[in-house]
């Protein structure tokens, strides 16, 4: 770790009082002179890198921007470096600098797509932290925008159920950033891996509480998260939750009607269908379609709509909540309709699905996974639900069990190793020592890590949009715009649509399941499913795909659900 340097500072001498990083006032506005982008081009990715390499020591941070900056470096709070000012402006006012060498990191507790986090110890005050370093990959420009949009939220946003960051370390020397936030013992899918079995309704109840309760207050202050799901919904050793990470966070005002987003945001199986069809123009409904992902998700004991692709994931919405009516289709025109418009309507199922629950229960996932967003309601009036005035009730946080620290990272460092013991078993004694080593790791209990906010295959996105090969880090390439966007028609999927619903039955009692076949990727192009026979025997079929190239603009949904056989060809 680096320390902060500072021509004027000097960054050791003046240490600040302990536990004392945030100051009182609050900047509760976004600085005039800071933009923050929704998405960057990928196109611009190289010119950024050279900008950033240029500009990284003088401050000078964003393209076109030398007098902006000047401007703000002058008036710049003491003790930063000058590249963080340009990045976040006033914002970063309410902090302190602080030395990173007056932290201890005890463990990496973490991994995001653009930050590693670790558990350190705050050597001035003794309290322990998180500590979530910013990786600046190439010295790009926009990873440190996207950085500084999470602080511009943060420093917003003042709630129990909303993650408070506590102070920033940054150095000039290693490049790098340390965002300070309160330590979470563990995060909403590492404990639900943990527990083993599903939470029961009034422990359900208290964790949508908190979440909605999160929510309500994140809209209230104009703020839209955009990536609700579970290993960023943290939850401490008191069962209080904190909804984190505001990387995708951005700023909303209602009372303006044309206000342009990116769509390709929120963690595929939590995205909700306007944003899979493209919408721009977009509001709180998106984070409380993903509010009602984890409820179902909480109810069943697993992911509820685990899409591999976009098709595929549009696909497990329209056969669970119904594909949109023709008045949605009218009333939001949305870009991607005539691609995704299935020619035959899907029944909506979600009362069936979760038969098992109570009404208010079912009341409240039928309204949070409404299709058209305007029939979602609000944080507010989710939490004025009948869901939670019923009983039994919400339990309280403090009365939730007690667990060992647990993580997402947790859950995937897991499945890693018993993939390596799987591999290492199979060299040593052939199938059956594999086949035992998998049998003990499958009783390590269930584990199901979402994929990243995009998390199409990125090799065939990438193919699909003739981009260059890049190491995968950036945001930019995490959300590359719509238009660049060639990932629809021509991934296997996973189940015709014509297939019973039994299988989508969410019951109070019993394991969900949710589909039948399975999916293995066997090499580059080839896809091996296993199929259910009529007569209940099974067999296998290598199917060939993204050799053909993409179905023509306008391929109805149902043509690429139909049959794999006529876009793919299918061998046996
Ligand atoms: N305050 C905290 N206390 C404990 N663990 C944390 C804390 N903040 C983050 N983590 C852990 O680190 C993980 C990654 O953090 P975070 O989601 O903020 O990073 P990211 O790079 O933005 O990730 P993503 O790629 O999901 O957007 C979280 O899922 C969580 O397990």
């Amino acid at each position: 770790m680096g320390c902060v340097l500072c021509k004027n500072s000097a960054g050791a001498k003046d240490e600040p009082p302990p536990g004392n990083l945030r100051r009182d006032t609050k900047t509760d506005h976004l600085p005039s002179s800071v933009s923050v982008p929704e998405v960057v081009d990928i196109g611009e990715r190289k010119k950024n890198q050279i900008q950033t390499a240029r500009t990284w020591h003088t401050g000078d941070f964003s393209a076109g921007s030398s007098r902006r900056t000047l401007r703000m470096s002058l008036s710049a709070p003491e003790g930063w470096p000058p590249w963080l000012v340009a990045a976040c402006g006033e914002s970063i006012k309410d902090f302190t600098p602080r030395r990173a060498t007056t932290y201890e990191k005890l463990d990496k507790i973490g991994q995001g797509t653009y930050s590693n986090v670790y558990k350190a110890k705050d050597l001035l005050t003794g309290e322990i932290v998180a500590l979530k370093k910013v990786r600046f990959d190439n010295l790009e420009a926009e990873s440190v925008k996207f950085m500084a949009r999470e602080i511009l939220m943060l420093q917003r946003l003042d709630h129990p159920n909303v993650i408070k960051l506590q102070g920033l370390v940054a150095s000039r020397v290693s490049c790098s950033l340390y965002l300070v936030f309160e330590y979470m013992d563990h995060d909403l899918t590492g404990l639900a891996a943990t527990q083993g079995s599903k939470f029961d309704i009034s422990q359900v109840k208290c964790f949508m509480k908190q979440l909605l309760s999160g929510l309500e207050h994140c809209h209230s202050r104009g703020v839209l998260h955009r990536d609700i799901k579970g290993s960023n919904l943290l939850i401490d050793n008191n069962g209080i939750l904190k909804i984190a990470d505001f990387g995708l966070a951005t700023f909303y005002d209602p009372k303006q009607k044309k206000q342009t987003m990116t769509s390709r945001v929120v963690t595929l199986w939590y995205r909700p269908p306007e944003l899979l069809l493209g919408a721009t123009n977009y509001g709180t409904g998106v984070d409380l379609w993903s509010a009602g992902c984890i409820m179902a998700e909480l109810l069943a004991g697993k992911p509820v709509m685990p899409g591999r692709t976009e098709v595929e994931q549009l696909h497990k919405i329209f056969k669970l909540c119904g594909s949109p009516s023709d008045l949605y289709w009218k009333k939001y025109k949305l870009p991607n309709a005539t691609l995704f418009k299935p020619q035959h309507p899907y029944k909506r199922c979600v009362s069936e699905a979760f038969s098992g629950f109570a009404p208010s229960t079912v009341h409240l996932v039928e309204t949070l996974l409404a299709i058209d967003p305007d029939d979602r309601g609000t944080s507010t009036s989710a939490l004025n639900s009948e869901f939670f005035t019923s009983e039994p009730l919400a339990c309280d946080p403090s009365s939730l069990p007690k667990y060992p620290p647990s993580k997402e990272l947790n859950i995937k460092l897991r499945d890693e190793e018993a993939r390596r013991q799987k591999s290492l078993a199979r060299k040593a004694n052939g199938v059956e020592g594999a086949r035992r080593v998998r049998f003990r790791g499958d009783r390590t209990g269930r584990a199901f890590p979402a994929p990243e906010a995009n998390s199409e295959n990125q090799a065939n996105l990438d193919r699909c949009r003739m981009l260059p090969q890049t190491n995968g880090k950036s945001k930019s390439e995490k959300f590359p715009p719509p238009h660049q966007d060639g990932a629809v028609g021509h991934h296997p999927v996973e189940e015709d649509h014509h297939q019973s619903k039994k299988n989508s039955v969410f019951s109070a009692k019993h394991e969900a399941s949710f589909g039948s076949s399975r999916s293995l990727k066997v090499g580059e192009g080839t896809s091996m499913r296993k199929i259910s026979n009529k007569d209940g025997s099974s067999s296998s079929r290598k199917y060939i795909w993204g050799l053909k190239p993409p179905p023509a603009l306008g391929l109805s949904m149902d043509l690429l659900f139909r049959s794999r056989s006529e876009v793919f060809g299918v061998r046996r």
